[in-house]
């Protein structure tokens, strides 16, 4: 399989309620999502990555397009396709009279797997509840119930995971967990595909990520190559004190920071960093300390989604 998930002319229109008017929140997008791969949705509030997403897990109905998951087209073959994907979702409500391990037997029955082939014990193990497996839902920490929805997404053992926004609000040690299990699914074979408003997260973690925004696609690149399409880097020199600045290369910027030091933005691919410090020598600025900023999936961000 080399697509884990292929997406062609996907529109979503919900349809007008009260005074409210009907909303286009997919506009025809065409997105491929290649198996094997760690791969990030990215874009502002109300872009429409929930809608997609939902779309994907069998929740919310497309407008019009085509949806193949795992080789399995949505409109065919629905139980099939829904089969090849788990979802760890962004809410935290569950019910509150069931124990984790009940948790887990109930979604496994809901997606009709035998009992010779659950693995619940494995589950509770993997996200770190074996302990509180016959704890009330109720009792547990808002960690522990995130956790319990990523083992309920694994109950079927899908071979596509989709987490919306899985470390929204989660300390540092819980996201570290999460993120170790998601390596290790994806080392053994299975696609991810998640959501996040922590680009620093997304940089890390994703081999591929798209943008979206208003309902369309913006991009999709390899990490490496979109960090690449910002063709903006910084030269930060500590020059001891405010001194007068000579002329620089066409295309630098110099500013000074609050912290009196000298940021020179410069493109890269027009000016080397030697020459902005020749030029620097020539005038006499004394050039202290230097160091190198590169533009991280933030600024790519912002410059794809602005407007
Ligand atoms: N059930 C609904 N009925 C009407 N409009 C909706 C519904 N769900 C979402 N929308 C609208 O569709 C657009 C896309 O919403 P969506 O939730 O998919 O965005 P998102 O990218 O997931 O945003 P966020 O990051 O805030 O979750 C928004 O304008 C939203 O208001």
């Amino acid at each position: 399989m080399s697509n884990a998930i292929e997406i062609s002319g996907l529109r979503k229109i919900y349809a007008a309620q009260g005074n409210a008017p009907a909303k286009e929140a997919l506009k025809g997008v065409d997105l491929n999502i290649p198996s094997g791969s760690i791969f990030g949705l990215l874009g502002p509030n109300g872009a429409g990555k929930s809608t997609m997403i939902n779309i994907l897990a069998g929740l919310v109905n497309k407008t019009e397009g085509r949806v193949v998951i795992w080789g399995f087209d949505q409109d065919v073959n629905p139980r099939q396709s829904r089969a090849a994907i788990g979802v760890m979702p962004q809410e935290l409500n569950m019910d509150p009279y069931f124990t984790p391990r009940a948790s887990l037997e109930v979604q496994a029955g809901l997606y009709g797997v035998p009992k010779a082939d659950r693995w619940t014990d494995e589950l509770l193990e993997l996200v770190g509840l074996t302990d509180q497996a016959e704890a009330y839902a109720r009792n547990l920490s808002g960690g522990m119930r995130r956790r319990l929805l990523l083992a309920k997404a694994l109950v079927h053992r899908p071979h596509i995971l989709v987490l919306d926004e899985p470390t929204a609000g989660v300390d540092i040690t819980l996201r570290e967990m999460l993120w170790n299990n998601v390596r290790k699914l994806n080392e053994q074979g299975m696609t991810i595909i998640l959501t996040t408003h922590y680009l620093e997260e997304a940089e890390e973690m994703c081999d591929e990520i798209a943008i979206i925004n208003h309902g369309e696609l913006v991009v999709r690149q390899g990490t490496r190559e979109l960090l690449g399409r910002a063709d903006g880097k910084t030269l930060v020199i500590d020059t001891g004190e405010r001194v007068e600045l000579p002329a620089l290369p066409d295309g630098a910027h110099p500013e000074w920071r609050p912290d009196g030091r000298l940021a020179i933005s410069y493109p890269p691919s027009r000016i080397r960093a030697d020459q902005l410090l020749d030029a620097l020598r020539s005038a006499n600025v004394p050039i202290i300390d230097v160091a190198s900023e590169q533009p991280d999936l933030e600024d790519v961000f912002v410059e794809l989604t602005r407007g």
